[in-house]
């Protein structure tokens, strides 16, 4: 479990001083893939960065696995350092060695196993990331995605606890993104390795979190798992992420609502529910028309969800809404 308790963190600037995050608190369960998403300058970066304390928080404390990592002298936050990977948007891998070298270097660095255990631990990572043919070629010689999972093997050398990741799909084309984030998945679950990320990108959130927070100009917006906070959004800013990803505008739909007769409800069913005929049976029950306005099925990492928003017409309105209720449908009326 990762812990921020109160922590603010202030850059200086020719004498002046920059709040990149106000005081945040912030906890960030074990062996979970925990989102962050904000616009630029939000303070995504500077908060991954304290996680591993590449930045100085200005106060606060952050405790990681009951240890303050903001009280560790140079020796023992090295020993920490280990125990926390890291990967970045444009891969920041050494060009002039080879894809093995390039993954051997962390071990290197922690001078603990000998030459034949190095080898044989490069071996089974870049077996694990699928690049074992591309051992002994350059950095120059890969295409993006193929440069990543360098950097994801890499970064899980010294099996660190957790792995923070600073923008690391963006870089990359939609397909490419998709399997990288596989990759992701599939190493949380196999290591039960915690994931932090930081992204402006929803999709990326709802592919593979469990939990996110939003961050706005240096605070935490909105936080909780990712159904909870991106299918029923509270914050402008969330809510904002949330339209722009359905490529809906707020108002633009508000506006297009008034011409449109009837109750307007939004429906978001999850899990088994997204797929029960449960319209069609409303309707006939409770005698009530519908159109449909808008409507998407997606998966919020395992878990499907549906979303629709429907105009009711005629009938028995509030019967119907009570049994999409009933059928643990989560009911919002945009217009009564
Ligand atoms: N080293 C620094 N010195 C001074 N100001 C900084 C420094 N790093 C970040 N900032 C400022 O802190 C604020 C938060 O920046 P940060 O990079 O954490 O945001 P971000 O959400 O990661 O943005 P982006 O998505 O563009 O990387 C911004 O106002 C930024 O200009």
């Amino acid at each position: 479990m990762i812990q921020f308790k109160h922590v603010h963190k202030a850059y200086k600037v020719g004498g002046r001083e920059i709040t990149a995050l106000e005081p945040c608190d912030l906890q960030i369960p074990e062996g979970q893939i925990f989102g962050l998403i904000g616009h630029s300058g939000a303070g995504k970066s500077t908060l991954l960065r304290l996680i591993n304390r590449l930045e100085e928080p200005t106060s606060g404390s952050i405790i990681v696995k009951d240890q303050d990592i903001t009280a560790l002298d140079a020796a023992a936050l090295r020993r920490f350092r280990q125990g926390v990977g890291m990967i970045f948007q444009h891969f920041n891998l050494l060009s002039s060695k080879t894809v093995a070298d390039n993954v051997a270097m962390p071990l290197k660095l922690a001078n603990e196993l000998s030459k034949t255990q190095i080898k044989e631990r490069v071996h089974q990572l870049l077996e694990r990331v699928g690049l074992t043919d591309h051992a002994q070629k350059y950095p120059a010689q890969l295409s993006g995605g193929q440069k990543q999972r360098v950097g994801i093997a890499r970064a899980l050398s010294t099996s660190p606890s957790i792995l923070l990741c600073d923008e690391a799909t963006s870089a990359l084309d939609p397909q490419t993104t998709g399997q990288v984030l596989q990759l992701l998945n599939e190493i949380n679950r196999e290591l039960n390795l915690t994931i932090v990320l930081i992204t402006h990108e929803m999709d990326v959130i709802r592919r593979i979190c469990d939990q996110v927070a939003v961050m706005d100009a240096g605070r935490i917006v909105e936080q909780g798992t990712v159904s909870e906070v991106f299918l029923h959004p509270q914050h402008p800013t969330t809510r904002r992420f949330v339209y722009e990803d359905e490529h809906l505008d707020e108002q633009e739909q508000l506006k297009r609502f008034s011409q449109i007769a009837g109750c307007i409800i939004k429906l978001t069913f999850q899990g088994e529910s997204t797929y029960s005929p449960l319209l069609g049976e409303v309707a006939r029950q409770c005698g009530v028309d519908y159109s449909i306005l808008n409507g998407r099925i997606d998966y919020i990492r395992d878990t499907p969800y549906g979303q629709l928003t429907l105009s009711l017409i005629g009938g028995n309105t509030v019967a119907a809404l009570d049994a999409f209720r009933a059928a643990d449908v989560t009911v919002e009326i945009l217009r009564p």
